[in-house]
């Protein structure tokens, strides 16, 4: 079994994608990364930048961008840095090859209810699947800010390889065999970081917010044990850690779309006149309708669901909130 990998290829041109692209490149190392945006994939073999995602970050030139899946097929390892709703699409395109696919998006599918892993098992059957998430602004790490972040794979050899091949001094991957709960950490605090940025337009507070935080976190950890998600993973870098960052900067773009929300914007405007995603607006109904079927109680992604939907006022979400029947903390 391959012990290091080193011949990275990416697939995703966007803030993340290009990030991680960087951080591998950073030292001289050759990575190939697949855009889908011309202008990106010129721009990064011409000028080293990515001016559609990552404007402000020098790129190492060893890092080549190409239009062409097919150009990712020597890699020996993948990450998949595409946002779930188009997920299934590129991967039905991507080159033959047993290299582990390595999934760095945050959400869960329409109509499925699947997590990236499990789109990759639907499609790409024979490759060994990995979740690489947690509390990591793609500028910060571009940087080479610190960071740490969860890595999961089912195979505890090949998650300790995946990560010690990933892992630079300032970037330190913690080995997970628990690769749901990841996935459901990244997925539902998309969806609270929304919540906390409408809490943040409407001016409610700072009580309000940590509210939201420790009573979302109550959310993510139902669901996640319900789906066999393990609590320390939730606790962890790809759960609560994710949820703090992305709770409290407006560097989120969840958050910064849940602020136009709180300060009255239409949804609609607020999704037409940005480029880069913000996975929680998909994930909000998507979860909520799962939790909802399997009986597990989600208010606040409820009310995001219904806010981003257009369905409701903020100030209706707010009084639906607190008007719920009080309750024991542990519930
Ligand atoms: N930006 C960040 O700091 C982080 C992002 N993530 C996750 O990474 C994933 C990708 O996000 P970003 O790289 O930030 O995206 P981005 O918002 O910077 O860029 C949008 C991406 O969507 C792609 N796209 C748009 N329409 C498409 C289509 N029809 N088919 C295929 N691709 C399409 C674009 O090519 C671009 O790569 C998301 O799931 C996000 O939650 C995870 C950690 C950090
Ligand atoms: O997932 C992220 C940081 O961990 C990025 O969050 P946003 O997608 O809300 O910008």
């Amino acid at each position: 079994m391959t012990s290091h990998y080193s011949r990275f290829g990416v697939v995703g041109g966007g803030a993340w994608g290009t990030a991680l692209a960087q951080l591998l490149a950073a030292e001289g190392a050759p990575v190939r990364l697949w855009a889908r945006e011309q202008e990106v994939v010129a721009a990064i073999n011409a000028e080293h930048r990515n001016p559609l995602f990552l404007p402000n970050s020098a790129l190492s030139p060893s890092l080549t961008a190409t239009a062409d899946l097919a150009d990712l097929a020597p890699c020996d390892a993948l990450l998949i840095v595409v946002p779930v709703p188009y997920l299934r699409a590129v991967l039905a395109d991507l080159p033959a090859g047993d290299a582990p696919l390595i999934f760095c998006s945050k959400g869960m599918e329409a109509g499925s209810f699947a997590f990236p892993i499990d789109i990759a098992r639907d499609i790409a059957t024979s490759r060994p699947h990995a979740v690489l998430s947690g509390p990591t602004f793609a500028h910060e790490v571009a940087a080479g800010l610190p960071t740490a972040i969860t890595l999961a794979a089912a195979n505890p050899d090949i998650a300790t390889a995946i990560a010690g091949s990933l892992a630079r001094p300032h970037f330190r991957p913690y080995v997970s065999t628990d690769v749901i709960g990841a996935e459901i950490g990244g997925a539902v605090k998309n969806i609270l970081a929304i919540a906390c940025g409408i809490v943040d337009g409407a001016g409610l507070g700072l009580n309000a917010r940590a509210a939201l935080i420790s009573r979302g976190f109550a959310e993510m950890t139902r669901f996640g044990l319900s789906r066999g998600a393990q609590a320390e993973t939730l606790a962890g870098l790809a759960g609560l850690g994710d949820l703090v960052l992305t709770c409290t900067s407006s560097n989120s773009r969840n958050f910064s779309l849940g602020q136009g929300l709180g300060r009255g914007e239409a949804a609609a405007t607020l999704m037409a006149d940005r480029r880069t995603v913000a996975e929680g607006a998909f994930s909000a109904p998507v979860v909520a309708a799962a939790a909802r079927a399997d009986g597990i109680d989600m208010p606040i992604t409820d009310a995001v669901a219904r806010l981003v939907a257009g369905e409701i006022r903020v100030s209706d979400a707010v009084q639906a909130l607190l008007s719920r029947p009080l309750r024991p903390e542990g519930r």
